[in-house]
């Protein structure tokens, strides 16, 4: 049977209780058979004196301790170390945890209840602060098999509530632990739904974050202020050096789309705006062997590698400051099959001849509705993007295939004659809903019927 042990949040215990209850917090180690966990494992500097608290409490109540329980009460708790100050003047005043420092990005809200480790990893966030509305995160840790890119490139990461403590087989170290690693910064204890509504009111906003008390407040929104994320090529940044081959699939527990067939292997191209693991998985998992080539990589060369198919992956910031690559989609596009996703899709929009525009807090999250026209059918689906492709610019004889059903935005395109499809979210569904896997299958069928 469980064992639960109630713990006051670090703000709100009095000064005079040496150990009073508000939540409740599951404390399990199976290893050790103790009723609490490691203490390598709870995260915090605050948590671990919770938790020794708590044992030390613990102990005396079953006579295994003589220690007084006021000599192991530490005082002060962790107090607010950071600031988050955003373009519009406000200050939001927080604790801070992995990375310390001072960064500035645009600061995005993502409505993901799981799946915050591959959110920490995909390359798309750059040059972005993502704030998670699921006000608690932390609790599963970070493992080796949630990456979906080689290393986190956002800029830091916004919650409300840190967890205590790490409880899932598959977690190798705490939250806090990885992040300061990789050198991003996080905060913690700030109220995400107050900036949520915030932005969801003034659209996306500027902000810098930074646990460097030396810095006045002034200059922190002057830095906020100045810094721009529209017109500036943030692919370079994240994509691969030079091309390689991907093999690797996802494992058999993605085998829930069982009509389709492995024995096929087509060759496809796919470009690293900033791709994620995930995409080259399903992929592989659908019977592709893939190159995979920097944004750079000159159109000509890929056509001499003669493809069966090419795909254009996700990538961060505004596709309008990337024209290189329009110019690379232009030249491929009717002369083989052709799959773009997110940026890809933004980027096949413009080679079309269409027009992408800046949304006011765009889509984050993996609870988006979407209207599949090509089969009638409403797909849950992970989106993150800020920009998206405006219908109306787009020439005849391409079809708006999805809308986004929050806000009737595009949300994928098909151009029947040139052989491509396009989608402004996230079919390798990592993290999220597996509903949109099909276009995999979709973009076999492209390279099939071309070869046939
Ligand atoms: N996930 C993506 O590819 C993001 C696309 C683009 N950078 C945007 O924010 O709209």
């Amino acid at each position: 049977m469980a064992t639960f042990l109630r713990l006051l949040s670090p703000t709100t215990i009095p000064k005079d209780a040496p150990f009073l209850s508000s939540t409740l917090v599951p404390l399990q180690n199976p290893s050790s058979h103790s009723f609490f966990p490691s203490f390598s494992s709870i995260p915090t500097p605050d948590a671990r004196r919770l938790c020794f608290k708590a044992q030390a409490v613990s102990g005396a109540v079953h006579g295994h301790s003589d220690r007084n329980v006021s000599d192991l009460v530490e005082r002060p708790w962790k107090t607010n170390d950071a600031r988050l100050v955003l373009e519009d003047g406000s200050i939001w005043r927080a604790k801070s945890f992995g990375a310390s420092g001072t960064q500035v990005g645009e600061v995005v809200f993502n409505t993901s209840l799981t799946g915050y480790q591959e959110i920490l990893t995909d390359p798309s966030y750059a040059g972005q602060f993502v704030l998670m509305t699921n006000p608690h995160i932390g609790n599963t840790g970070v493992n080796p098999d949630d990456e979906e890119s080689r290393q986190c490139f956002l800029a830091g990461l916004v919650i409300r509530s840190l967890s205590i403590c790490t409880s899932n087989w598959r977690c190798r170290e705490s939250l806090g632990e990885y992040l300061a690693k990789r050198n991003i910064m996080g905060i913690y204890d700030v109220d995400t739904r107050a900036i949520t509504r915030r932005l969801r009111q003034d659209g996306s906003l500027i902000g810098v974050l930074s646990t460097e008390e030396s810095l006045t407040d002034e200059h922190l929104l002057d830095l906020a202020r100045k810094w721009k994320i529209v017109g500036v090529d943030l692919i370079t940044g994240v994509s691969c050096d030079a091309p390689y081959e991907w093999i690797e699939k996802t494992n058999t527990e993605w085998e829930f789309n069982k009509d389709y067939s492995h024995s096929e292997n087509f060759h496809v191209v796919a470009y690293d705006f900033g791709i994620k693991h995930n995409i080259l998985r399903r992929l592989a998992a659908y019977g592709c062997r893939i190159t995979v080539v920097p944004s750079t990589w000159p159109a000509s060369e890929t056509l001499n590698l003669k493809p069966d198919g090419v795909l254009f992956s996700n990538g961060p910031g505004d596709p309008a400051a990337v024209p290189y690559a329009v110019q690379t989609v232009k030249e491929i596009i009717g002369k083989v099959p052709v799959f773009g996703i997110c940026m890809g899709h933004q980027l096949i929009g413009q080679a079309l001849g269409g027009r992408t525009f800046k949304m006011k807090f765009g889509h984050h999250g993996g609870n988006h509705p979407v209207g599949n026209h090509v089969n009638g059918r409403v797909e849950i689906s992970a989106q993150n993007h800020n920009y998206a492709v405006d219908p109306a610019s787009l020439p005849a004889g391409v079809e708006v295939t999805h809308i986004n059903l929050n806000d009737n935005s595009c949300a994928g395109l098909a151009c029947r004659e040139l052989n491509l499809i396009s989608l402004q979210y996230h079919p390798e569904s990592s993290p999220g809903p597996h509903d949109s896997d099909p276009a995999f299958k979709e973009f076999i069928q492209l390279m099939k019927a071309n070869k046939a």
